[in-house]
């Protein structure tokens, strides 16, 4: 069985629109601050909590990411409909990001669509903030070595992670040359 391999895209605010934010500086909006030493490049991305009434925080993290080896097989993707998700590298080393649109998450078996998957790869400069819902797979480093990323998501009650596994026949072939 030949699985179907993901085209990788370079990317681009334009090309993420529908699955979230991209966290960069280039091309984009600043204001001079700090008595002119400093460009604050404001309100890139914004965190979502689903319940903030009910004591949802924003949470910054650190995930060291092993490296991932290509090609690889994307086998599931997962989605916190509770809230957003940024990864933000630290390093400067470009990472792969593979996601599918929001679903309707109060109906039952609700999955990503196939059809809609997509891939990117980042510059190494730039930060994604994933929309609360949108399916991706979990942080796929792809350096020499680990890699680390600044995480900013949601913290609170319930659950805030669902996982869809493919078929086998629908699982697909990510890889990429840089
Ligand atoms: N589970 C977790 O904290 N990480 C994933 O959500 C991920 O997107 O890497
Ligand atoms: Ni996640």
């Amino acid at each position: 069985m030949t699985l179907q391999k993901l085209k990788v895209e370079p990317l681009t605010k334009e090309a993420f629109a529908s699955f979230g934010d991209v966290i960069e500086t280039d091309q984009r909006p600043f204001r001079v601050i700090n008595n002119g030493s400093t460009r604050r490049y404001h309100a890139l991305a914004q965190v979502e909590t689903a319940y903030p009434a009910d004591g949802d925080r924003a949470i910054i993290s650190i995930f060291r990411a092993q490296t991932t080896k290509l090609p690889f097989t994307i086998s599931m993707l997962e989605r916190h409909p509770l809230g957003s998700q940024a990864f933000v590298p630290l390093l400067g080393r470009t990472s792969l990001v593979v996601v599918a649109p929001p679903t309707d998450s109060s109906i039952n078996n609700d999955k990503p669509q196939l059809d809609l998957i997509r891939a990117f790869i980042t510059n190494g400069k730039q930060g994604i903030n994933y929309s609360r819902g949108t399916w991706h797979h979990p942080v796929l480093a792809i350096g020499d070595e680990d890699d680390e990323f600044l995480v900013v998501d949601r913290e609170g009650s319930g659950n805030n992670c669902d996982e869809h596994f493919f078929e086998e026949h629908e699982q697909m072939i990510l890889d990429y040359q840089s």
